[in-house]
């Protein structure tokens, strides 16, 4: 067993360094993927010719699941293999992750899903939520960064495919991520060093699969109604020879199949207590059980009539058995199909269209697969919708397309997106002044001219909001600055000239210039309110530092493991051998396991943090124990010699 150990050790080494030349074997592609970073699955595809391709991932599986688990070994698994392993390791698998993203801890849907998550949500030091496991005396991460080890695992999935690195990605977002969840997609992106080349809406991507290859049949209007795990959107667009213009757009971005599931996961679990009086919801093991079961069963009844949800064993004495036919789960999903139709109404308004208008309707998202979704679409447009495109891929493959034509690839197709909230400054009173009606199209830039106040005012607060109310305290502060140095003059006299620019991303700078000074300020909005530019540097440097002693943490915490396994190899080969064993070596290998093991301790108590002692630790035991093993090998040899 420790030579096996040994060999198993050298192997892992050869590995390494055998990736490294693979790697630097590696030619940089100046293609752009599209990756649908999704709230449950996540999807890349290419361009191939003319026309996008997905690329599968090493199961074969043409969406990956949107899952990162940190294993107490220090190894962070992605996808499938994070999935499989959810239920044993609930406290540190992070799904669903996408609903976090860009919020506040304190955000009421953020509340409301803390109460149903089975790992840990906590505040960060900003105020944002962060998600901590319970490794290495609980290492946090933000969303973000869960976001960057799925977008990560996406880029390989491309490389390994493509057989080339690659550095550049279109990635998508839901058409209604307010700023601050634009940005922290980007930074997911650029955390795992991914030239995020474009942000682009899901639905506007979504889009542009259908039209590629056959734009003159799909001229005309486009409703493109979107529900994925974790959000829901929806987009009008106006495709016209290649030119994709989005007319408006709205939705909620905490509405989705997740929320379906919970509602079956409720369910459930009433009907369980009903039955035996056991509430089960303080065990997170059999919560996340049934969570797998209740999208398992409402996925089924998307194809058959009725199914049965079965747990063998769900404590150790009950089992769970719950028939549930499709006109049920109908019923539970009525109320949430309904949310999804008001945003629709609304879209249409700020188009100016009527339903009627509506040329064609196409379907985005896997919860769309549910027949009482397709009905209820069908119903409310009077068209059946188009589903020619797999819908868990079309979002993947329209940024695909958009990659390709901003690498050049791809010359006539031209997309037109729109902010979706309107974008504006607070007045006097706490009154809202909009700069950016929603639904303007992106890029665009807008000035208009402020004054002073007060007589002799010298400075001049700028506090940036996102919303359609009048008033500030209903609408999002997405971030503040400050204009100084106005020289004191009559209220009303400074002429203040504020500039809102949205970059193709919707990603929001503002700035202020005195035109008499010509003093200038700005930011670039972060959604964190109050930051400096300095600031928000500060915050994205940090961002990075963290992550990279997390890493450090992980790697240590993975040598700690490995020096942990060869103190159990040595005690068991030591048993086994003991009898060829000279008693003064034999004691010495003891004395030296009981100070190897309390280092181990140490180091778990974190009062040992020295990469280089357990190195040095791991050398001198593996040495002492190979000596003492061939030593009592030459022992056996001879006495078997001598009975011969
Ligand atoms: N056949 C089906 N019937 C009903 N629901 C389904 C079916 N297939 C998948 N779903 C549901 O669709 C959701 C996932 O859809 P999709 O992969 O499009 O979402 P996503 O891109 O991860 O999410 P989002 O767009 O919100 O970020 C899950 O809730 C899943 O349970």
């Amino acid at each position: 067993m420790f030579r096996f150990q040994l060999k198993a050790n050298s192997r892992r080494l050869f590995n390494a360094s055998h990736q490294i030349r693979s790697v630097s074997k590696k030619v940089r592609s100046s293609k752009v993927i599209g990756i649908d970073l999704g709230t449950t699955n996540s999807a890349v595809a290419v361009l191939e010719g003319n026309k996008p391709k997905i690329l599968e991932n090493q199961n074969g599986d043409r969406t990956t699941p949107s899952i990162v688990a940190f294993t107490k070994e220090g190894d962070v698994l992605v996808g499938t293999a994070a999935k499989r392993q959810s239920i044993i390791n609930h406290e540190n698998t992070f799904y669903a992750t996408k609903r976090l993203i860009g919020r506040k801890y304190n955000d009421d849907e953020v509340q409301k899903d803390i109460q149903r998550l089975p790992y840990k949500v906590v505040e960060h030091a900003n105020g944002d939520a962060w998600l901590q496991t319970t490794i290495a005396q609980g290492l946090s991460y933000s969303p973000a960064q869960i976001g960057g080890f799925i977008l990560r695992e996406m880029k390989r999935v491309a490389e390994l495919q493509l057989a080339e690195e690659v550095k550049n990605a279109v990635i998508t977002v839901p058409a209604y991520f307010n700023d601050s969840q634009r940005q922290a997609t980007k930074k997911a992106g650029e955390l795992v060093g991914l030239n995020v080349v474009r942000v682009i809406n899901e639905p506007t991507a979504a889009s542009l699969a259908y039209g590629i290859g056959g734009k003159d049949k799909n001229n005309g209007i486009v409703a493109v109604y979107d529900l994925g795990g974790g959000t829901f959107d929806i987009s009008i667009l106006d495709i016209e020879d290649g030119v994709f213009e989005v007319r408006s757009t709205n939705g909620d971005t905490h509405l989705g199949g997740e929320d379906l599931d919970n509602i079956l996961v409720e369910f459930i679990l009433k009907r369980f207590q009903m039955k035996t009086g056991i509430d089960l919801r303080q065990d997170k093991i059999a919560v996340q059980r049934i969570r797998q079961a209740a999208e398992k069963a409402k996925i089924e009844l998307s194809h058959v009539k009725s199914t049965t949800i079965d747990l063998p064993f769900i404590t150790k004495t009950e089992s769970i058995s719950i028939p549930l036919t499709e006109e049920e789960l109908d019923n539970m999903s009525a109320d949430l199909i309904e949310r999804t139709i008001l945003p629709v109404r609304k879209a249409l308004k700020d188009a100016d269209l009527k339903v009627q208008d509506i040329d064609e309707v196409i379907l985005v998202g896997g919860m769309t697969r549910m027949p009482k979704i397709r009905n209820t679409v069908e119903n409310f447009f009077g068209i059946k919708p188009t589903t020619q495109v797999n819908p868990d891929e079309a979002v993947a493959l329209g940024a695909a397309i958009q990659g390709a034509v901003l690498s050049g690839e791809v010359k006539d197709v031209l997309l037109l997106d729109v902010t979706p909230l309107t974008l504006g400054i607070e007045t006097y009173g706490g009154m809202f002044s909009p700069l950016l009606p929603r639904n303007s199209t992106v890029p665009c830039r807008v000035t208009q001219m402020y004054s002073t106040a007060v007589d002799g005012q010298s400075s001049i607060d700028i506090n940036v909001y996102q919303g359609e109310r009048p008033l500030v305290q209903d609408n999002i502060l997405i971030g503040k600055f400050k204009l100084t140095d106005i020289p004191p003059l009559p209220k009303g006299t400074p002429q203040i000239e504020v500039m809102f620019d949205v970059d193709a991303d919707g990603i929001l700078k503002v700035s202020a210039r005195d035109k008499q000074t010509g003093k200038k300020s700005s930011i670039t909005v972060f959604g964190k309110g109050g930051l400096t530019d300095e600031e928000v540097k500060r915050l994205v440097d940090e961002s990075k530092q963290t992550t990279e002693q997390d890493q450090v943490k992980l790697n240590f915490l993975k040598l700690v493991n490995n020096l942990e396994l060869i103190v159990f190899d040595t005690e068991q080969a030591l048993k086994e051998i003991e009898s060829f064993v000279d008693t003064t070596q034999a004691d010495t290998l003891k004395r030296k396991l009981i100070t190897v093991k309390k280092m181990i301790d140490d180091a778990r108590k974190g009062d040992l943090l020295d990469q280089d002692l357990i190195k040095a630790a791991q050398e001198e035991l593996q040495e002492e124990a190979l000596q003492v093993i061939q030593k009592a090998a030459e022992r056996s040899k001879a006495q078997r010699k001598a009975k011969d």
